[in-house]
């Protein structure tokens, strides 16, 4: 997989060159580009905002600034475009497993109150381009957002992860959120690991961790219970 990233702040996505995901692109597993919006600029300012139509707070970064940067960037070759925004569908993870399979993604970053839409609109008429949030909140810029998708995405790539079935075995993709974890010491400051990770019957550990997530889940996310089909929960689940 190839990913650009366009944005008037690079260093923002120099975390993406550390860790588990320096190593994928170290390794071949994925490329890596980040380019500098302000590259496409031909005033002695480099200005890549102005003031919004309709007025309002706040400015609007500039169509024509965008259009060469991807222009450029794209080239010839087929991408899915990503633009983050408040007023995106939702990231989650299937979003994350859809893009894993894409040869490559091109992120907008955007600043200001965000981006023209006719860039959007415009390369929408010939590639996938898809508006995302990553939650009901409001960042400075699309950065951020960016570095939580590659991460999420990159994970599911074959290779990446040491331990592959962790990423089959996701919170979410039960439908449940994940319990509680533990390792040694068997007591902590006065706290000890529960019985049954010790017991070795593999089948009681089974039931308490299935216990513990959809107590969990209940607790913090009923939404998730909800959304669960009849027949993902069996007679026990439904205690909670
Ligand atoms: N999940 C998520 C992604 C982002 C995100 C992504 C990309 C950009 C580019 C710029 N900003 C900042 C910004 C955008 C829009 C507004 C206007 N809007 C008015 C009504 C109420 C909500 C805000 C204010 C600030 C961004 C913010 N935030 N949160």
């Amino acid at each position: 997989m190839r990913i650009d990233v366009v944005t008037i702040f690079p260093g923002y996505l120099a975390p993406l060159r550390e860790a588990l995901l320096g190593r994928a692109i170290e390794a071949g597993l994925v490329e890596l580009g980040v380019h500098d919006l302000r590259d496409w600029t031909h005033d002695v300012h480099q200005a890549v905002d102005d003031s919004p139509y309709g007025g309002g707070p706040g400015m609007v970064m500039r169509p024509q600034v965008w259009g060469e940067a991807l222009d450029a960037v794209l080239g010839d070759a087929p991408a899915r475009l990503v633009v983050p925004t408040p007023a995106g569908r939702p990231f989650t993870q299937a979003t994350a497993q859809a893009w894993a399979g894409e040869e490559r993604l091109v992120f907008a970053c955007g600043r200001y109150e965000g981006i023209d839409q006719r860039v959007v609109d415009a390369y929408a008429q010939r590639m996938p381009v898809d508006e995302v949030s990553i939650g009901d909140y409001v960042l400075v810029g699309g950065e951020v957002a960016v570095l939580v998708m590659v991460e999420a995405v990159v994970r599911l790539l074959p290779g990446v992860l040491g331990n592959p079935v962790s990423a089959q075995e996701d919170s979410f993709s039960d439908g449940l959120l994940e319990g509680p974890a533990y390792t040694r010491p068997v007591s902590w400051r006065g706290l000890d690991v529960p019985d049954v990770l010790r017991s070795g019957n593999h089948a009681a550990i089974a039931r308490w961790r299935r216990d513990r997530a959809l107590e969990r889940t209940a607790a913090r996310r009923p939404d998730l219970l909800d959304a669960l089909p009849d027949h993902a929960l069996d007679r026990t689940d439904r205690a909670f």
